[in-house]
């Protein structure tokens, strides 16, 4: 498979000056600062290949925004190599913004007090893109990601799930051949994530987008990639397809039932009672074994169920919990 993104040996080191506190502790940090290094990526390798989707993703800290940054030529690594499209970004950063979008969940690259469509006409010729490919890319754009009904509205009226439709197209504009995605369903509804994902396929698909995606969010790491490069400290500690490095990390859900009225009968042979409060009962089941479907569908044949959710657990906090023993540097 052709390398799009190909990363060596990456390593960025951020020197830090320690703060005491109080007057004096101010004074003295002025005088005689103390200086520590904090290994934002420690010594990072992988290659990416045309038309993945991946999953890049670590707790808080990890360094994926470090690294994302690094690939984007934001940031200059300490050291290692880094290319993408076969260009070094910290060596031509213009050409490779060229071949990348970038879409930041929590900030955009729209302007606040134009419409959304004129948003999109000055980001054209701010990055110089040719009439004719713009419009093609663009009616596109408009019909996948559902943009018509807001084009004329000014970007500060958005809701969040417009915006962000509005940010991914604001980062396809220019054709790139490389997206990266930094939460990009943070904070939406199930439709608006729905439209989403939808959109990340249909590029991949048809365009042969590669994609990066950092979530915190399960459900998008199961529906949208391939494969999943694990951070923590630094250092990459899983590589590989989502099924198996999934499993590992969150092998279990949760379904949480509350009852009309009290049961003798609560068992389950597919499902653990990990907690009982009354009429609540948390039921811990392994997605492999049973679908939380199926498991809803024999409860509630037995049950008088009066209200249930199923629970997904928190990527972080599950790659917290499986290396916990991997020490920070
Ligand atoms: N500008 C900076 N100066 C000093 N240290 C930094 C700087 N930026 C990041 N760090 C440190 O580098 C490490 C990696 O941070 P980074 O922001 O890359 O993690 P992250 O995985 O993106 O976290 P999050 O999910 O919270 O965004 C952390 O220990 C962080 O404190």
């Amino acid at each position: 498979m052709e390398a799009v993104i190909e990363v060596h040996d990456l390593v960025k080191e951020y020197i830090i000056t320690k703060k005491e506190s109080g007057l004096r502790g101010s004074l003295k940090s002025l005088l005689f600062p103390q200086k520590t290094i904090v290994n934002g990526v420690d010594g990072i390798s992988f290659s990416i290949g045309k038309g993945e989707i991946v999953g890049y993703i670590g707790p808080n800290g990890a360094g994926k925004s470090t690294t994302i940054k690094m690939l984007t030529g934001i940031l200059h690594p300490t050291s290692g190599s880094i290319k993408v499209c076969g260009i070094s970004p910290q060596a031509d950063r213009k050409s490779v913004v060229r071949k990348l979008g970038v879409v930041f969940g929590q900030r955009t690259q729209l302007y606040w007090d134009l419409r959304l469509g004129e948003s999109f006409e000055l980001l054209r010729r701010i990055y110089q893109i040719d009439l004719a490919a713009y419009e093609e890319t663009l009616a596109i754009l408009r019909d996948v990601l559902k943009l018509d009904e807001f084009m004329d509205t000014p970007v500060r009226q958005l809701s969040l799930g417009q915006r962000m439709r509005g940010d991914l197209a604001a980062a396809m504009l220019h054709a790139p051949s490389v997206l990266f995605l930094d939460e990009p369903t943070i904070g939406l509804d199930a439709d608006a994530k729905h439209a989403i994902r939808n959109f990340i396929k249909e590029i991949n698909r048809t365009r042969g987008v590669t994609v990066i995606l950092t979530t915190h969010d399960l459900d998008d790491v199961e529906q949208l990639c391939n494969r999943l490069v694990v951070v923590n400290h630094g250092k990459i500690v899983e590589d590989g397809p989502i099924d198996t490095i999934i499993h590992k990390l969150a092998p279990y859900r949760l379904l949480v039932v509350e009852l009309k009225q009290p049961c003798e009968d609560l068992v389950h042979p597919a499902a653990t009672i990990i907690k009982q409060d009354g009429l609540k009962i948390w039921y811990q089941f392994e997605k492999k074994r049973i679908s939380a479907a199926e498991l809803i569908s024999d409860l509630s044949q037995k049950l008088p169920i009066q209200d249930l959710s199923v629970k997904e657990p928190d990527i972080e906090d599950a790659i917290r919990e499986v290396y916990k023993t991997t020490s920070a540097v």
